[in-house]
């Protein structure tokens, strides 16, 4: 494991990565860059780094690995800012829920760094933000994807991949267009269903009643409507492309459901309800109950 690293930004995503290296025995110095003096303190005081500031530029100087985990919105203003004051040998890595964004960020942002930039996601987190959002098991057991580009060193790659297999992650590889596609199905277009679905109910005149009388059906469906909204805002703006055709294909399965309860048709909610039991049940089976 590298010895120095810096983390950028100490919320669920960056502050787990430090629990995890803490709880896994890492020995070297981790350093922490917030937004503010008072979260810096609050980051010192809950052990998260050895070294706390403001200053992302500083923080990553003479780091041997350097992880960028702010929001999808502050992703180019950040790498811009490390650029200069990164080590030459340094390996940089995100954990942005876009890629194909990221990557063109860092391209233009790293400039001749950009080969120590090896693009990452890890495909584990939850609807909570913040200092005090993390754990150390987030990435025990989860999938963290990594999509280089043809330009990215090995060796860049390797020390990234060691970070999350030292962090008890399971490393896979995809180009990042592949990424997006499959990301905006699984989790983009999820998060946007749960917050229209909550908005609309709220917004009808009885939502008090409508909510008091909620099942567990609701609560299954509507975690993730507690996320962070401009965390989400950046994220469904940076993979607009990929978003949209799940979409639209999503409304239109929609319509078709809207015209056979319209007409009574029972056929159409069969076929829709058992293919989608299968296929959901199939999904449980496979992730082991
Ligand atoms: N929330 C989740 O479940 C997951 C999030 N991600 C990705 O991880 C990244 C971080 O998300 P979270 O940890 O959930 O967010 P968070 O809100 O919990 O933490 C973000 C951190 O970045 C800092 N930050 C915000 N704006 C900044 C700026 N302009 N400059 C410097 N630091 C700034 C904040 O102070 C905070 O420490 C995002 O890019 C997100 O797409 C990836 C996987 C899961
Ligand atoms: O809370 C949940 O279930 C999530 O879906 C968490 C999550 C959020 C963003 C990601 O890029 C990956 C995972």
């Amino acid at each position: 494991m590298p010895e120095r690293i810096a983390i950028i930004g100490l919320g669920l995503i960056g502050g787990s990565v430090a629990r995890g290296l803490r709880a896994r025995g890492h020995e070297g110095v981790l350093v922490g860059c917030v937004r503010t003096p008072a979260d810096a303190d609050r980051a010192l005081a809950l052990g998260l780094v050895d070294e706390a500031g403001t200053d992302a530029a500083v923080a990553v100087a003479g780091a041997d690995l350097v992880v960028v985990a702010v929001p999808i919105g502050a992703m180019a203003d950040t790498l811009a800012t490390i650029a200069p004051a990164l080590a030459p040998a340094a390996a940089v890595t995100d954990v942005g829920s876009t890629k194909l964004s990221v990557i063109a960020e860092a391209r233009a942002g790293l400039g001749e760094r950009f080969a120590r930039f090896v693009p990452g996601h890890p495909i584990a987190g939850t609807e909570h933000s913040g200092l005090e959002a993390g754990f150390a098991e987030l990435y025990a057991g989860r999938r963290v994807i990594l999509t280089p580009t043809a330009e990215t060193d090995a060796d860049a790659l390797a020390t990234v991949t060691g970070l999350w297999h030292g962090l008890g992650a399971r490393v896979t590889e995809m180009g990042a267009a592949h990424h997006d596609e499959v990301l905006a199905a699984t989790s983009h277009l999820p998060h946007v269903l749960a917050f229209a679905l909550v908005d609309s109910l709220a917004r009808m005149a009885e939502r008090t009643e409508i909510f008091d009388y909620a099942a567990g059906g609701f609560a299954d469906f509507t975690r993730i409507a507690s996320s962070d909204p401009t965390l989400w805002s950046d994220i469904v703006g940076a993979n607009r492309d990929a978003i949209l055709p799940v979409l639209s294909r999503y409304i239109g399965d929609l319509e078709t459901l809207r015209a056979a309860i319209e007409q009574g048709e029972r056929a159409p909610l069969m076929d829709c309800f058992g293919r989608a039991k299968q296929a959901r049940d199939r999904f449980t089976a496979a992730r082991g109950g």
